[in-house]
């Protein structure tokens, strides 16, 4: 008989059930108690009148779990010394969705050789999502693949659908599923529309094909979460964080029946993909907060140790500490200066 199924697949790697790596790397009640509480405190900044600004900043992506905890420690600091106006969750992305080909994150490849050992990866992002955490730290990352959230969902603050899977069905319904507050961002074209509509989508109830904690193919039904808003990102035709285009975002989620929710990226197409220029989208984002603009909620910047970025794949131990191997970020002491200066800016707002 002809073969007809299979025949593009080399091989299939048995992975762990996640209620297996829960078994293995449980969370603790005060992990628990820490992510339901942030959770809360983030809805509160994103869906009510809430004054305090929610700041997602962190590496594009984690490939060095050493410059990643050390990241996460300077982060938890100035963390605390904001956090009566600025809610700050690192972004901790381990899942990257790219344009053609590459790296797609710590998950898929945590060797960092092509040799995709997902079952490490997912253990490795769980193991560090912990220590997060216990550093008093909310998690943002993005969640792709979407088998992967049963392995790490519940110990993600916040997170993030992005631009080149808001349109997917697939990620719309298991959005429905996720029980922290989630942002979709705009397309790469720059659409909107796609944003809104995958608000809408996950906010209603949905039965979509996954895998239930043993890992089980499963028909999961789900409630449909109402805690998504949008991030502008910008697009294929120029940035969209200006006061024109935070209106007709307004107006679009208006006329949606959608609360006027919004977080701005910095980075991607809003700086045209200028690290060092999220500064200046930033400081955009902050003057209209300061005029009175009660829409936009926070922001999202790409950070690291160090700046830039730098060529991969090539070889591990040639790589430099705390740059990233995805996008470039902005540095650590640039990050210091701006988390102070949204405080110094939100100071009116607390008068
Ligand atoms: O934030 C990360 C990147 O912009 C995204 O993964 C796409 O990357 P690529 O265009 O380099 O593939
Ligand atoms: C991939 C990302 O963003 P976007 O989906 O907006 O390109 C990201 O934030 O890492």
């Amino acid at each position: 008989m002809q073969r007809t199924s299979d025949i593009n697949i080399i091989e299939t790697r048995a992975l762990p059930s996640p209620a297996a790596l829960l078994a293995e790397l449980p969370k603790t009640e005060t992990q628990a108690d820490f992510v339901t509480r942030a959770r809360h405190e983030i809805n509160q900044l994103i869906f009510t009148a809430d004054k305090r600004f929610l700041f997602v900043v962190g590496p594009c992506s984690i490939h060095d779990l050493d410059a990643g905890r050390e990241y996460a420690r300077r982060l938890a600091a100035l963390a605390r010394q904001v956090a009566d106006r600025v809610t700050i969750a690192m972004r901790v992305y381990f899942e990257k969705p790219r344009t053609t080909v590459g790296w797609k994150g710590l998950i898929m490849d945590p060797h960092l050789d092509g040799s995709h050992d997902i079952a490490a990866g997912l253990r490795l992002a769980r193991a560090f999502l912990r220590d997060v955490l216990d550093l008093g730290l909310p998690t943002a990352t993005e969640l792709l693949d979407p088998i992967t959230p049963q392995y790490i969902a519940d110990l993600v603050c916040w997170s993030a659908i992005g631009a080149r899977t808001t349109e997917s069905q697939t990620h719309r319904q298991m959005a429905s599923g996720l029980s922290m507050p989630l942002g979709f961002k705009n397309g790469t074209d720059g659409s909107i529309g796609s944003a809104i509509n995958a608000i809408r989508a996950a906010a209603q109830p949905q039965t979509f094909l996954g895998i239930n904690v043993e890992g089980a193919a499963s028909a999961l039904v789900t409630r449909g979460n109402p805690h998504c808003h949008i991030v502008l990102r910008g697009g294929s035709a120029g940035p969209n964080y200006a006061p024109e285009h935070i209106a007709r975002t307004e107006q679009l989620l208006a006329k949606a029946g959608l609360p006027k929710s919004i977080l701005v990226d910095c980075s991607h197409d809003n700086s045209a993909k200028q690290p060092e220029r999220q500064p200046e989208v930033l400081r955009a984002v902050l003057a209209q907060i300061v005029a009175g603009n009660t829409s936009l909620m926070g922001a999202m910047i790409e950070s690291n140790l160090a700046a830039g970025n730098q060529p991969f794949p090539q070889p591990k131990d040639q790589l430099r500490y705390g740059v990233s191997i995805t996008d470039g970020c902005i540095d650590w002491s640039a990050t210091e200066a701006l988390v102070h200066e949204i405080h110094a800016a939100l100071a009116p707002r607390f008068a």
